[in-house]
């Protein structure tokens, strides 16, 4: 019998003061970054799920024309609770991202990265499940975005599908601790170094878990450098417009595709 390996996400410490470029502290981080993304690197009727989406969820404004849809007065504690978190999120997707382009060496690519980046933070509720009902609370997928962080309460249930195709359960051992994950639009603009994997949630126990999940989309057309490509690795996907390809997502004959960014821009 094969030995088998036992998946565990790595914990990356991004409290050192001084993570800043350059730095010895940040060429050990980046090193430890890309080699948990390229290693590590799911929206159906399931009945224990709730959530809402907010767009634009990194900035004030965005947070205030979402509450004044759902509380016509506004809601000053939402906002005011919120944005520190989406903030942080869109902050540490930056930081990782900066590391991802670095250790390429594409870092001259940055910039207009970040300009054209985009978060949509969507709250989530999962109630647990009644005896006899599917613990089923999120379907297998795979996030469109180029970058995901998750964040939840102490209540565990999300997992992750490892490069051999093993799931594994994540267990956030602190309050702090944020997920970052790779979604289709890195997978393409890596050339596939970096996989987006696919990733559930089941509800076990008999709390509920509540979590957070910020996603960046960019708004314009995202192209795999040409560092990325030589003969080892062959262009995989064609330039694709990013919000077009959120559009084909969200049409039903799309939803059940094995790869909808394959599919959409696959060469
Ligand atoms: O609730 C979670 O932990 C994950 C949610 C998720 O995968 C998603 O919203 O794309
Ligand atoms: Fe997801």
């Amino acid at each position: 019998m094969g030995s088998l390996k036992v998946h565990k996400l790595p914990l990356i410490e991004f409290t050192c003061d001084n993570l800043k470029p350059g730095t010895a502290s940040w060429s050990n981080a980046c090193r430890e970054v890309i080699s948990a993304l390229e290693e590590y690197g799911q929206i159906p009727l399931i009945p224990l799920y709730e959530s809402m989406g907010i767009d634009d969820a990194n900035t004030l404004e965005g947070i205030q024309s979402f509450t004044k849809v759902m509380w016509p007065n506004g809601n000053y504690i939402f906002s005011e609770k919120l944005l520190p978190y989406t903030k942080l999120a869109a902050e540490l997707e930056q930081i990782v991202v900066r590391m991802v382009f670095d250790s390429y060496g594409v870092e001259k690519y940055f910039d207009s990265h970040i300009k054209a980046a985009n978060y949509l933070c969507r709250v989530m509720k999962y109630r647990e499940a009644k005896v006899n009902e599917s613990k089923m609370g999120f379907v297998s997928h795979t996030d469109k975005s180029f970058m995901s962080t998750i964040h939840q309460n102490h209540v565990n249930g999300l997992e992750i599908k490892a490069k051999d195709g093993e799931w594994f359960g994540v267990e956030l051992s602190s309050s702090s601790s944020i997920v970052v994950m790779a979604g289709d639009a890195l997978m393409a603009w890596s050339n596939n170094r970096i996989k987006s994997p696919h990733h559930k949630v089941t509800m076990e126990g008999k709390e509920v878990r509540y979590s957070i999940a910020q996603f960046s989309f960019l708004e314009e057309i995202v192209q795999t450098p040409e560092e990325l490509i030589d003969e080892e690795h062959p262009l995989q996907y064609k330039p694709f417009d990013h919000l077009k390809f959120l559009d084909f997502y969200s049409k039903e004959e799309n939803r059940r595709l094995e790869s909808a960014i394959r599919t959409y821009c696959g060469v």
